[in-house]
């Protein structure tokens, strides 16, 4: 059921991992394929990141099939699901027989027991984010346009950017994940600038909004021990919650970051000054 499984990792790890090292263990790439709907695992919160790309066919959310115990019960059993088409067409998405339209860069946050969930629509591009649940909150959509977005940075510091909190108590309840998309202004580069770390959640970004050519230097370690991975447009990366991330791309962008973790407080941060990296 999942094309892959990325561990959970200790800061050391880092000591003396090669790049190539840090993109098998962090990066998730390849989610978006025609006709296909992929799934990777991930033990850092139990995220399960994915992309469901319809085509001229529609998808479905596949059932369980480990352990024996839960094999054919739902996938969303014990999970909620958040998604947001990336694509640049519209699409449809069925929750037990409740059909969403999802325009580009709508989202829709999907509670735990919901059993049969499925997505068409010829140009959409669904990203698919799970994490275990505890309780069922209300089936929603989200739209951009119903957020009043957090504007941050600056245009002559190359971090101008509009942060929209989608799935936070304030917008969406939710059991543990929360979701949000950050655009960059024009000829703004940075994200999460200054960088934080957050002890109590891991942090899944994707990076969007690219040509096929642009590229994102994503930055993660240990503050004091900064590396990068060079990330391509539809690219995934996993964020450990000892990990910094922050990135600098050839040009504006937008990304989609979900946190799951030990609560739902966006500011839980511990916020580095940039003069504490190196
Ligand atoms: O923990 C919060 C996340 O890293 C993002 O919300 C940061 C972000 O969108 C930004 O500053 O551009
Ligand atoms: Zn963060």
């Amino acid at each position: 059921m999942f094309e892959k499984t990325y561990y959970a990792t200790h800061p050391d790890m880092m000591d003396g991992a090669s790049n190539e090292d840090l993109r098998d263990r962090h990066l998730v790439s390849g989610l978006f394929r025609e006709g296909e709907l992929v799934l990777t695992y991930s033990h850092g919160e139990r995220f399960i990141i994915g992309g469901a790309v319809p085509g001229a066919g529609p998808l479905a959310l596949p059932a369980q099939t480990e352990p024996e115990s839960a094999a054919g019960h739902p996938l969303l059993e014990r999970r909620e699901l958040a998604m947001v088409n990336i694509g640049a067409g519209a699409g449809v998405v069925e929750v037990d027989g409740t059909r969403f339209d999802l325009a580009p860069r709508d989202a829709l946050y999907v509670p735990m027991g919901s059993a049969d969930v499925r997505f068409s629509g010829e140009g959409a591009r669904y990203y698919l984010l799970s994490v275990p649940a505890h309780r069922a909150f209300p089936l929603r959509k989200l739209t951009l346009s119903e957020v009043t977005p957090m504007e941050r940075g600056e245009r002559a510091t190359s971090n101008a950017r509009k942060i929209y909190q989608l799935i936070l108590p304030h917008t969406c309840e939710s059991a543990s994940i929360c979701l949000g998309m950050t655009i960059l202004e024009p000829g703004s580069v940075w994200n999460t600038m200054p960088p934080h770390v957050h002890e109590r959640r891991s942090e899944i970004y994707l990076y969007f909004d690219l040509p096929q050519d642009g590229r994102v230097f994503h930055y993660m370690g240990k503050p004091e021990a900064l590396r990068h991975i060079v990330m391509g447009n539809e690219d995934v990366v996993i964020s450990p919650p000892w990990s910094v991330h922050m990135g600098a791309g050839t040009r504006a962008y937008s990304f989609i970051w979900a946190m799951a973790g030990e609560n739902l407080d966006y500011n839980d941060m511990d916020v580095k000054d940039i003069c504490q990296l190196c």
